[in-house]
């Protein structure tokens, strides 16, 4: 069953009783755990949650490219990995697929041959090249090799890649890991621009929890459970706290306690 927004659309992802397991061997180890959740389009959701609780497990999921996934996970209207949501899709890995010996307007040709190939389009993956070196703010680097930009301009060339195609959906794996304060808000801005410009919906995940508050909707994620799905403010509202990171820490206390008291039962 296809899961509906408030305002009638489908939801751009929906999961029910998904689980996933991970590992080599007889016994793959369970780390996603009969979780449901909706992502509504044309917005910005925050996946955030502790180092490990299985933020990248669940991305994967999403854009197909994990193994042993089982229950009800769609992604614009069809079954995740589904061949026709490659070109719908755009991801940023943690590692930026980037190659250091090419310049930021090479390194997009060359995956811009690789979404739109044959002499026909040149002149459209000209355009689209164009347009994603424009979107993430790289015009006047377009010609400096990859492996000569900062940590922030490389992860804008990953995003700039990811943009290519026009995608429906942008699924960015902890895209401001290891950026300075400034540079993590330059990104955030711009991924409320492209969210506003292009319609797109954006699923980001991040363990930094001050993040949250950039973010439309949240999910908050803990051990391989879906911890809340709330807007900012209705967690803070919900969980009396003044910052998003004390309501999930208050969430975490609840579940413990709860599961101390399944626990004495
Ligand atoms: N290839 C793998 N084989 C087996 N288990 C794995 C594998 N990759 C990750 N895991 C386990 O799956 C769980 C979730 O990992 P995942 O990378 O999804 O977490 P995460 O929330 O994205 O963490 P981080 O914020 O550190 O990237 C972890 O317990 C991890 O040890």
């Amino acid at each position: 069953m296809m899961n509906k927004q408030a305002d009638g659309d489908p939801a751009a992802v929906h999961a029910h009783g998904l689980t996933v397991r991970r590992g080599t061997g007889r016994t793959p180890r369970t780390v996603i755990a009969d979780i449901a959740f909706d992502v509504p389009r044309g917005r910005i959701t925050g996946l955030l949650g502790p180092s490990g609780c299985g933020k990248s497990t669940l991305l994967r999921a999403v854009v197909g490219t994990q193994a042993h996934v089982t229950g009800t996970l769609d992604v614009l209207g069809r079954p995740a990995g589904h061949p026709e949501l490659r070109s719908r899709i755009g991801y940023v890995t943690q590692a930026p697929s980037v190659y250091d010996d090419l310049t930021v307007r090479q390194n997009l040709d060359y995956f811009a041959a690789i979404l739109d190939p044959g002499r026909a389009a040149a002149a459209r993956r000209a355009d689209a090249v164009d347009r994603a070196i424009t979107d993430v703010d790289l015009t006047t680097r377009a010609g400096a090799l990859a492996g000569n930009l900062s940590g922030g301009q490389r992860s804008r060339v990953s995003l700039a890649v990811a943009l290519l195609g026009a995608p429906e959906l942008l699924v960015l794996d902890e895209p401001t890991v290891g950026l300075d304060p400034v540079l993590r808000r330059d990104l955030w801005n711009l991924f409320h621009d492209i969210a506003a410009t292009r319609g797109a919906t954006i699923l980001v995940s991040s363990h930094v929890m001050d993040e949250a508050e950039r973010c439309h909707d949240l999910l908050l994620m803990r051990e391989g459970r879906i911890l809340a799905q709330d807007t900012p403010e209705a967690l803070r509202a919900r969980t009396h706290s003044a910052t998003v990171e004390e309501g999930f820490l208050r969430l975490v206390d609840e579940a413990n306690t709860l599961a101390a008291r399944e626990q004495t039962r």
